[in-house]
């Protein structure tokens, strides 16, 4: 393990990850590896998830595809180094902020979406120069195996690494010093990768779960309202980071709730949900018992039905939940759906601010200014009004979590920007000594005087244009004195030809 990072070391201090050309090289090549090889992509997601072919291209080679562009039309104007303000001091001097690779990258990776949530991130490392090191989920094996598979016949070997492995693995992995850790996976897993990179001083993104709730005002068009929560609910049978967890309600709602999710079920999957291409199944048996343990004691209002063999749990819906159970304890990452009912927004808010950050919020109102205080008076990764999931398709939206559900973010240029360090670069030059004397010893008060004024002296835009126009007006009365005959000459030169010019127009 040691000796493949000290690899993809070698091949970072090479240098030639870092020459735009080569980033644009390298990402043009991943897509390329994408289209061609989309196929056996799609297959081994499928194989992992019990997912369609249709499915894994929507919800993970779409992201891909859409994030390369993005990062290939925008990477030429992010890369170049950006001027920034200065002061007195500085006034004559050349001051940017550059962008810089930070080095050997570990990207870890979660089995739920298992191509998009390894491949999103290094397609922001090597936009922003580094070299990379990937290390897939063991439990999406097929996944694993075509990534390691594919990326060195289309990226560069050194520089672009495959390593796949268990807790073992990974263990060993995180003993080694890189310049940045990118994981994604389960809060307590967060703290064991972040208690690795302390030892290293390593930065860190988590990209980690929780609970994300759902309120549902009753000033709202509860059919559109429960197709979107179906949607994201049980899409990816309920494995998905931001999917709704759980629904805050007046009680009254419920009924309405269970009969309409009922109908949206029965809509998109069909009469036999186990037949429906586009309803997956749970990744293994261990987190298959996991999710039917928090069924015990609950009030089913839907679905229930499941099957050990297959790992099929229906979509399911649960109401009047008591919030001290054990539904209400940990991430579901399943296809059950908790119903707690709540008096008002205002018991909503408590409800959800009682609790640990979650990695989304949704809240589903006609009343735009109750999603607006809904959104100021919580805290979560991120939120989407009067939907669910869709903030992750945005690229412009930094995607990651707060508190227990994560920190750091990524996606468009956020990633590359999680990827850089913002590097200020002040370049004087080795002439005008006579100003820096007044920072040289020994000090005196009449050179404090002099630095208070030229760090702390603010300019208002008006008196400084005042200023500069006194200061224009005496260059050109010194000129106009010191230039009198040669200026008179070419005034009575100017006169003539304009008169020369009127009279032979009057002439014509
Ligand atoms: N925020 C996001 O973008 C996002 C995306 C997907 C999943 N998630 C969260 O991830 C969780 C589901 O993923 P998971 O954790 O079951 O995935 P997982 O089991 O695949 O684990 C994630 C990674 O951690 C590694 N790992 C596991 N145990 C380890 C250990 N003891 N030491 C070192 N490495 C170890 C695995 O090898 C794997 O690569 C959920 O909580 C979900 O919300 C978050
Ligand atoms: C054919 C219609 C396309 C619709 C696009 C919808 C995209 C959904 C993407 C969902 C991906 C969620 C990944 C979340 C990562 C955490 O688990």
């Amino acid at each position: 393990m040691e000796r493949e990072v000290q690899r993809v070391r070698q091949a970072f201090l090479s240098g030639r990850s870092r020459p735009l050309r080569f980033r644009l090289q390298q990402l043009e090549a991943l897509r390329r590896m994408v289209q061609e090889r989309e196929k056996d992509i799609l297959a081994a997601i499928a194989a992992d998830l019990c997912k369609s072919e249709l499915n894994a291209y929507s919800q993970e080679v779409i992201t891909v595809l859409g994030e390369i562009d993005f990062m290939l039309e925008n990477l030429p104007e992010w890369v170049t180094a950006k001027p920034v303000k200065k002061n007195l001091l500085t006034m004559m001097d050349e001051a940017y902020i550059q962008p810089q690779p930070l080095g050997v990258v570990l990207i870890i990776g979660a089995w739920n979406y298992p191509f998009v949530l390894i491949i999103q991130p290094l397609i922001g490392a090597i936009a922003a120069g580094n070299a990379v090191i990937i290390k897939p989920s063991e439990l999406s094996e097929n996944t694993a195996k075509i990534v390691a598979k594919l990326l060195p016949q289309y990226l560069d070997q050194d520089l672009y690494v495959v390593i796949n492995g268990g807790v073992e693995e990974t263990t060993e992995l995180l003993k080694q010093r890189f310049d940045h850790i990118f994981y994604t996976g389960n809060t307590a897993v967060g703290k064991i990768v972040m208690e690795a990179a302390a030892k290293h001083l390593t930065p860190v993104t988590l990209e980690l779960g929780g609970k994300s709730p759902c309120y549902i005002d009753k000033d709202c068009d509860l059919d559109i309202v429960c197709r979107r929560i179906t949607w994201g609910k049980y899409m990816n049978c309920g494995q998905t980071c931001i999917a709704p967890d759980y629904i805050l309600c007046e009680a009254s709602l419920q009924s309405q709730i269970v009969w309409k999710i009922k109908e949206t079920v029965k809509e998109f999957y069909g009469e036999n949900i186990k037949e429906s291409p586009d309803y997956e199944r749970i990744i293994n048996l261990r987190h298959f018992k996991r999710i039917l343990s928090l069924l015990e004691g609950q009030k089913i209002a839907l679905g229930g039905e499941t099957d050990e063999a297959t790992r099929y749990i229906a979509p399911t819906v649960l109401t009047d939940v008591d919030p001290k159970t054990k539904v209400m304890q940990e991430e579901i990452f399943g296809p059950v759906l908790p119903i707690v009912p709540v008096k008002n927004v205002d018991e909503a808010i408590d409800f959800i601010n009682e609790r640990e950050k979650p990695l989304a919020l949704y809240v589903f109102s006609h009343n735009h200014k109750l999603i607006k205080r809904m959104i100021d008076e919580t805290s979560s990764g991120g939120v989407t009004g009067n939907d669910v999931i869709m903030h992750f398709t945005l690229n412009s939206f930094p995607f990651g979590g707060v508190g227990s559900s994560g920190m750091g973010a990524y996606h468009g240029k956020h990633s590359f920007d999680t990827f850089s360090h913002q590097r200020p670069c002040l370049l004087k030059s080795l002439k005008r000594e006579g100003a820096n004397k007044l920072r040289y010893p020994p000090n005196s008060q009449s050179k404090v005087d002099w630095g208070k004024f030229f760090l702390l002296k603010r300019f208002n835009k008006e008196k400084l244009g005042l200023l500069l126009f006194t200061f224009l007006g005496i260059v050109a009365a010194v000129l106009v004195k010191k230039y009198q005959a040669v200026l008179r000459r070419k005034a009575l030169l100017i006169f003539l030809v304009v008169h020369r010019l009127r009279w032979s127009s009057k002439q014509r």
